[in-house]
């Protein structure tokens, strides 16, 4: 099994299995900023309508005034960094080459993406839908308090999830539970990427670029390390971060079930060589039999359906077929 980056060793040289080709190297950004959306605004259709726009012209946005308790978001955000701070022999124990198993703790391997190198980050994943409140595996047992602050992380970041949801359907004159039930109940998973210091942040990432296979993905940066970029235009954007804001992130099948009205879009994580970057991905998934399918309301004469529809399990075996090759995937469902 691969070693892991947090193994309580720092790194002087980076290994040549993580140096990129010149052309997916992190380079030049340009001085733009996704959307930042007020969730406390009152005016309920100006927020839905702002959401898609985002959504149609970034895939991307951030979230303010979205109710989640700041108590709530620096006690997950401290577990997860003890996490990562806890002795090899602690971590050891949910590491695992079987993706099936939750908790699962890897490192990046050459097998994740067609360029054939490793990302320089660390995760544990969990699954944070559905919580079961009985038995207590379902989150690592150390540090103490993840069995507390972990099954209150994800309740609060499915009822955001939802909410956001709720708007978009409003915003696209869907029924308002349009995205409630098998399109949003099915297993889903909080990933905590762990980014150490890097030796040299230019011939590597945290990340290769990607766009989530998901519906929707509700991810909580570290407050002071910016690391995240998104693709706008062929361009790179870096997405600074607000202290206890949200980034939500629209995936393949939100993309898919709104006809391409929202988009995914690639993004990556970049590394810095003095700060280690924490960030937790929440991922909302249909249930796994589902059929994915554009909503007829969306299609008319004037509006053709774009995509087929499949099930689940057919996407999700071509999407990780094509190591999350965007174009390929997406292709593989146009009509
Ligand atoms: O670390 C980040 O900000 C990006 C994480 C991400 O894109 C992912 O986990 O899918
Ligand atoms: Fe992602």
């Amino acid at each position: 099994m691969e070693e892991l980056l947090s193994n309580g060793v720092s790194h002087e040289t980076l290994p040549e299995s993580y140096i990129l080709p010149l052309d997916k190297r992190p380079g030049l950004i340009i001085n733009k900023t996704i959307p930042v959306i007020d969730l406390a605004d009152h005016n309920h259709a100006n927020t839905s309508i702002q959401i898609l726009q985002a959504g149609k012209e970034f895939g991307f946005f951030q979230v303010v005034n979205h109710g989640i308790k700041e108590e709530v978001i620096r006690e997950m955000k401290n577990i997860a960094k003890e996490f990562f701070q806890l002795p090899i022999e602690d971590k050891i124990v949910y590491c695992s080459e079987d993706l099936y198993k939750f908790p699962r703790l890897h490192t990046s391997t050459t097998r994740e993406n067609k360029l054939e190198k490793k990302v320089w980050r660390d995760c544990l994943k969990f699954v944070c839908h559905p919580v079961d409140l009985q038995s207590n595996d379902q989150f690592p047992q150390k540090p103490s308090g993840f069995r507390e602050i972990g099954p209150i992380y994800a309740k609060v970041t499915r009822e955001l999830a939802l909410k956001i949801l709720k708007l978009i359907s409003e915003g696209l004159k869907l029924d308002e539970n349009f995205f409630n039930g098998e399109l949003s109940d099915g297993t889903s998973i909080t990933n905590i990427n762990f980014y150490p210091p890097c030796p040299d942040p230019s011939l590597a990432l945290g990340l290769v670029s990607h766009c989530d296979p998901n519906l929707i993905t509700i991810l909580l940066q570290d407050d002071h390390v910016s690391g995240l970029q998104v693709l706008h235009n062929g361009d790179w954007i870096a997405v600074d971060p607000i202290p206890n804001a949200f980034v939500v992130n629209v995936g393949h099948i939100l993309e898919f079930v709104t006809n391409g009205i929202l988009k995914s879009v690639e993004h990556r994580a970049v590394t810095s060589s003095t700060l280690s970057r924490i960030s937790l991905a929440t991922f909302i998934n249909p249930v796994s039999d589902c059929v994915i399918a554009p909503a007829q309301q969306l299609i008319d004469e004037n509006n053709a359906q774009n995509f087929k529809a499949f099930k689940l399990k057919e996407f999700l075996s071509t999407y990780f077929g094509q190591l999350g090759d965007t174009a390929s995937t997406v292709n593989a469902f146009k009509i």
